[in-house]
């Protein structure tokens, strides 16, 4: 499909807007051409977004997420059978072969991102069967595990993946499950000696899988000597395909009821001498023989182990992309309300909470801030993608720029993302409050990416490193990485800053001057701490390492940005982009006193303020236009923020949708004292 039929389908997904009052009101003032922007936006999406998204649209019976509030055993059948459906749907589309998903399986994935604004158990069902299981078998594993790898893309075999256990996640080479092979019968036993050892929180594993990939500790005998080998992946089966039940020897269980995305039936699974042929190694970076020898070309265990998770970077870039757009989805909904919304006023028509500064500083600053992550995840995706033919190839430093860079975005976005969303439910205010919002549920399913696919706290650290790495390749004259370019200026003190606030290239610069001043003064830090370097990195983990990554992050989304004003022909539409580039500077100096006030002096650091509320005021004109520009359909919006901003009208139809909403209760009898009970 072309991308101009994808643009004018999708429009039409999104909806026709009815003419309102409020809504004529609101694009009465707009300063830029829609669908020129759209298009400049959209060319950022990854592959097969558009056509995913008309998969999934065109399949029937598709509950509204916001009137959708079912139970725990009903979201994991839907999710489920909705998986199987859609995925039909795209062969009979001819837009995936089993043997095209196998060969390209991130192009398939970036167009399941469209799926969260559907329903998020099912997108969550997707990243498990493609990003993790199938694409653990192909990146792990050899031509002898083909045929695991078309049935798993075509979900002939529902798969899982198997890595964190009770006692361990974010250490992963610590964990327990042991694999020992046996060559009398050329078999791998594997063993969960303890109850930290179990694996636990695993998707699609209580209910669903038909096979897991798990990672053990691999023992082998040499020399009469039991010997670890250090984590490896396995493929194998878990349940009997002709009663649903799992095999002797594996236990598996429901680890039941979370905080939200109760739809992913996620489990838990112990083994006691399970036994599985030789070959279920996964078996790209080492292998062993029928006779039991151990095999790889990679001699240090750390490499192999490396290896081994560098594939898991996908998860993180898709993460720090889901994140960035259900932020912008979530403040599309709140502007949209706050501009019908009225509250207090000094005539007989109140104010809308729109025009009331407070709120525009709340919801527009943080507009701009996922506008400038989401063009940096939709540039993450992409460079992935272009990455993936050539992830584990041996001397590939772009697999380690994505690693350190998914690290970062990953846990920078979904912060500032889980603080956003609340925000944006506070801005709603009681309505806000109500399950149609849609919060309640976006906020849930964003909390878990501060933990899944690794621990944000742990992914910085992984960011420190690389960043460290860089400074010492840096002082040895050595090209550094790519997104490392600004520790070419080796800045060791603020710079002064005599530049123009409106000035795009200069602001620029000075934040890439920041994030190298804030690179040397960590590793200077480290490099004379008292206690040594190793006790250095923990104890500076909440100040200078932190901000150091967080530089890091800035300079890239800042950079990926610019790079994006160069691809804008339409005049109108630079303009307005620019402005959300440059609020985002502003509050970004104003929220980091110590480093800017030494930047720009004390009297300059002040005239910020007026510099961001000229910019809301700008925005103010453009903002119900700019939510339109975003390619999220309506049904993602909620019952408070489609764009006819016909709030109170879908509210109360969401609200009457419901059952029994005003029917009298069955059990209205206890309303009343015995005394007064009717019959
Ligand atoms: C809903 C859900 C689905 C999941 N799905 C899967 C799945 O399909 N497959 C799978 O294998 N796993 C899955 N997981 C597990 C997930 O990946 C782990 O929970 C995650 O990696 C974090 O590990 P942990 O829970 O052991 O936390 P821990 O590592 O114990 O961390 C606990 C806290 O300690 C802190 N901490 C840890 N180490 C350090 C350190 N060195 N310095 C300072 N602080 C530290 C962390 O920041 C964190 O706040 C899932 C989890 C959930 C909740």
């Amino acid at each position: 499909m072309s991308h101009e039929i994808a643009l004018k389908r999708l429009n039409m997904l999104k909806g026709h807007f009815r003419p309102s009052k409020d809504l004529k009101r609101e694009l009465s003032t707009s300063t830029f051409n829609l669908a020129k922007a759209q298009e400049s936006l959209w060319n950022t999406l990854p592959a097969n977004y558009f056509e995913t998204f008309e998969c999934i649209s065109e399949l029937h019976g598709i509950p509204d997420p916001s009137l959708y509030n079912a139970e725990k055993d009903e979201l994991r059948k839907d999710s489920n059978e909705f998986i199987i459906r859609l995925t039909n749907k795209m062969f009979e589309k001819g837009f995936t072969t089993p043997e095209k998903i196998a060969e390209n399986i991130d192009a398939f994935n970036s167009g399941m991102i469209s799926l969260g604004s559907f329903n998020f158990a099912t997108c969550t069902r997707y990243l498990v069967q493609y990003g993790l299981y199938c694409k653990t078998i192909k990146n792990l594993g050899t031509e002898r595990h083909h045929q695991e790898l078309i049935d798993g893309c075509s979900l002939k075999t529902l798969g899982c993946f198997g890595l964190t256990e009770m006692g361990h996640g974010s250490n992963v080479r610590g964990i327990e499950i042991t694999a020992t092979y046996d060559k009398t019968t050329k078999e791998f036993i594997l063993n969960s000696p303890t109850k930290t050892a179990i694996k636990f929180w695993i998707g699609a594993l209580a209910k669903s899988a038909h096979n897991a990939v798990i990672f053990a500790q691999l023992y082998i005998n040499e020399n009469g000597q039991k010997v670890r080998k250090g984590v490896h992946a396995f493929v194998l089966p878990i349940r009997d395909r002709m009663t649903h039940t799992s095999f002797p020897g594996v236990e598996i269980g429901d680890c039941g009821y979370k905080k939200g995305l109760n739809g992913i039936d996620n489990g838990w699974i112990k083994f006691e001498d399970y036994r599985i042929p030789r070959e279920s190694l996964l078996n790209r970076f080492a292998d062993v023989t029928e006779d039991g020898v151990y095999q790889t070309a990679i001699e240090s265990e750390g490499k192999r182990f490396g290896n081994s998770m560098s594939s898991l970077s996908g998860g993180r870039v898709f993460i720090s992309r889901m994140s960035s757009e259900i932020s912008l989805q979530s403040l599309s909904i709140a502007i949209r309300y706050a501009a019908v919304r009225r509250q207090f006023g000094p005539s007989d028509e109140e104010t809308l909470l729109l025009d009331y500064p407070l709120h525009q500083y709340r919801l527009f600053t943080r507009f701009a801030e996922h506008f400038v992550h989401y063009l940096g995840a939709n540039r993450l995706v992409k460079m992935w993608d272009k990455n993936l033919p050539k992830l584990l190839d041996e001397g590939n430093e772009q697999t380690e720029v994505i690693h350190a860079l998914s690290s970062s975005m990953k846990a920078f976005v979904s912060w500032s993302s889980q603080s956003t969303i609340d925000e944006c439910r506070k801005a709603c205010g009681g309505h806000g409050y109500s399950f149609y919002s849609l919060f309640a549920n976006i906020l849930n399913f964003n909390d878990l990416h501060a933990t899944w696919e690794g621990d944000s706290h742990v992914l910085t650290m992984q960011n420190q490193k690389f960043i460290l790495n860089g400074i010492r390749k840096a002082l040895k004259g050595k090209k550094v990485p790519e997104t490392l370019e600004y520790l070419s200026l080796a800045q060791t003190t603020p710079p002064a800053f005599k530049g123009d606030f409106e000035n795009i290239d200069e602001l620029a610069k000075l934040f890439a001057q920041r994030a190298s001043f804030l690179a040397n003064k960590a590793a200077k830090a480290l490099n004379e701490y008292e206690g040594g370097f190793e006790q250095g990195f923990l104890d500076l983990q909440s100040f200078e390492l932190k901000d150091m990554s967080s530089a890091y992050h800035d300079n890239y989304c800042i950079e990926t940005f610019r790079a994006f004003l160069t691809t804008v022909d339409d005049e109108s539409v630079r303009f307005i982009f620019e402005k959300l580039l440059l609020l985002n500077f502003y509050t970004k100096m104003h929220n980091d006193g110590n480093f800017f006030v030494a930047a720009l002096g004390l009297s300059q650091f002040e005239k910020l303020k007026k510099h961001i509320n000229k910019s809301l005021k700008h925005l103010r004109k453009n903002i119900i236009l700019l939510t339109q520009v975003l390619p999220f359909p309506e049904r993602s919006m909620g019952a408070l923020g489609h764009g006819d901003l016909q709030v109170y009208d879908r509210y109360l139809q969401h609200i009457k949708a419901c059952k029994g909403v005003t029917e009298r209760a069955s059990w209205w009898k206890l309303a009343y004292t015995n005394s007064e009970q009717k019959n």
